[in-house]
């Protein structure tokens, strides 16, 4: 410990991020570019922490000493003593480059920067940097202060001193890390995480089913199943020749555009675009937004026993 983290960024990621590096002591400082921006992840982080109390994880005290090692500012200047800055900015190449300017421009080309970025390749992002050895990807997972996952992306020039601090960091702050040998789009879990949308789209659009079921199908099956195996240690009990027989049936049928489907296009042009649109696949007017909240975070509560709380 005792390294200064910044996170450059108030949004979604910026603002659990900053739940998890200050709820295990390090002094935080987030970045933002608008008032509304900084009162937003000041109310998102508390949320998280009310989340956190309510369910007798933490107390007002661990909120309050928390909340004390966080600045929230629009200043760019507060990154002057920090370790490590989390670029955590829209997922816009040029947006992430001007902000890595000013980070080297304040910090220095030796300052760590890491990217949170979803599925920006680690090569482009790197070319857009002063000193691509002390920059590298960790991609975290939505609710960030709780997923333990972090895919953690290098490139060719990021050195193994740069590797080897983020990760201490991460493993401080009880992140499981998988790391990549070269960057890939997506990284592994978007990946999945796109085959199966691509998939599930197809098969609501064909008439086969509909998005409740996929999801059933998804929490009964899929998800429980998988908690507690790996995918490949599954594919190994089953054996390779029930595998090949079932791909030689499967595969000629799975669905293989390259282009946004039909679902996806139509949603975004009428403004049905999800649950902040209150429409989407679902409608989330019958949808209890508390209880979505709730059972994102459910699975993980056990693992916030061992932060290492401010009191
Ligand atoms: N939302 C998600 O599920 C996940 C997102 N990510 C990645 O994390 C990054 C941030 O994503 P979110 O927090 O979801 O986005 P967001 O839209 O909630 O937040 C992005 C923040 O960047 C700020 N921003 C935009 N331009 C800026 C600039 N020039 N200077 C300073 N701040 C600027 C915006 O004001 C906003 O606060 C993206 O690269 C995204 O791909 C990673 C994991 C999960
Ligand atoms: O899965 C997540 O939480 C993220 O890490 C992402 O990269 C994106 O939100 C993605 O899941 C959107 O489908």
């Amino acid at each position: 410990m005792g390294k200064k983290i910044a996170i450059y960024g108030a949004g979604t990621i910026g603002a659990c991020q900053a739940t998890l590096t200050s709820g295990n002591g390090y002094s935080t400082v987030v970045i933002g570019h608008s008032e509304e921006g900084l009162s937003r992840c000041r109310n998102t982080m508390l949320q998280n922490w009310n989340d956190l109390i309510a369910q007798k994880l933490a107390t007002a005290a661990n909120r309050r000493a928390a909340m004390d090692l966080v600045t929230i500012t629009n200043d760019v200047s507060a990154l002057r003593d920090c370790d490590i800055v989390f670029e955590a900015v829209s997922e816009d190449v040029n947006i992430k480059q001007r902000v890595y300017s000013i980070i080297t421009e304040v910090c220095g080309r030796d300052i760590i920067v890491v990217s949170t970025t979803s599925s920006i390749d680690a090569a482009i992002l790197a070319e857009k940097i002063e000193n691509p050895a002390r920059f590298l990807i960790a991609h975290p997972f939505q609710p960030v202060h709780m997923l333990p996952l972090v895919e953690v992306v290098r490139h060719t020039e990021t050195s193994e001193e740069t590797l080897n601090q983020v990760c201490t960091l991460l493993k401080d702050l009880n992140r499981q890390v998988v790391m990549l040998n070269r960057s890939v789009p997506g990284f592994l879990v978007n990946r999945f995480a796109q085959a199966l949308f691509r998939e599930s789209i197809y098969l609501i659009e064909q008439g086969i089913t509909t998005a409740a079921d996929i999801d059933r199908a998804i929490k009964y099956a899929v998800g429980m199943r998988y908690a507690s195996i790996g995918l490949l240690e599954y594919y190994d009990a089953v054996g390779f020749e029930l595998e090949r027989a079932i791909a030689l049936n499967v595969y000629p049928d799975l669905c293989d555009t390259k282009s946004i489907q039909k679902t996806t296009l139509v949603g975004i042009a009428s403004g049905r675009t999800g649950q902040k649109a209150g429409q989407g696949l679902y409608d989330w007017s019958e949808k209890d937004e508390d209880d979505f909240r709730y059972r994102k975070q459910a699975p993980y509560f056990e693992g916030v026993r061992q932060w290492h709380m401010p009191e």
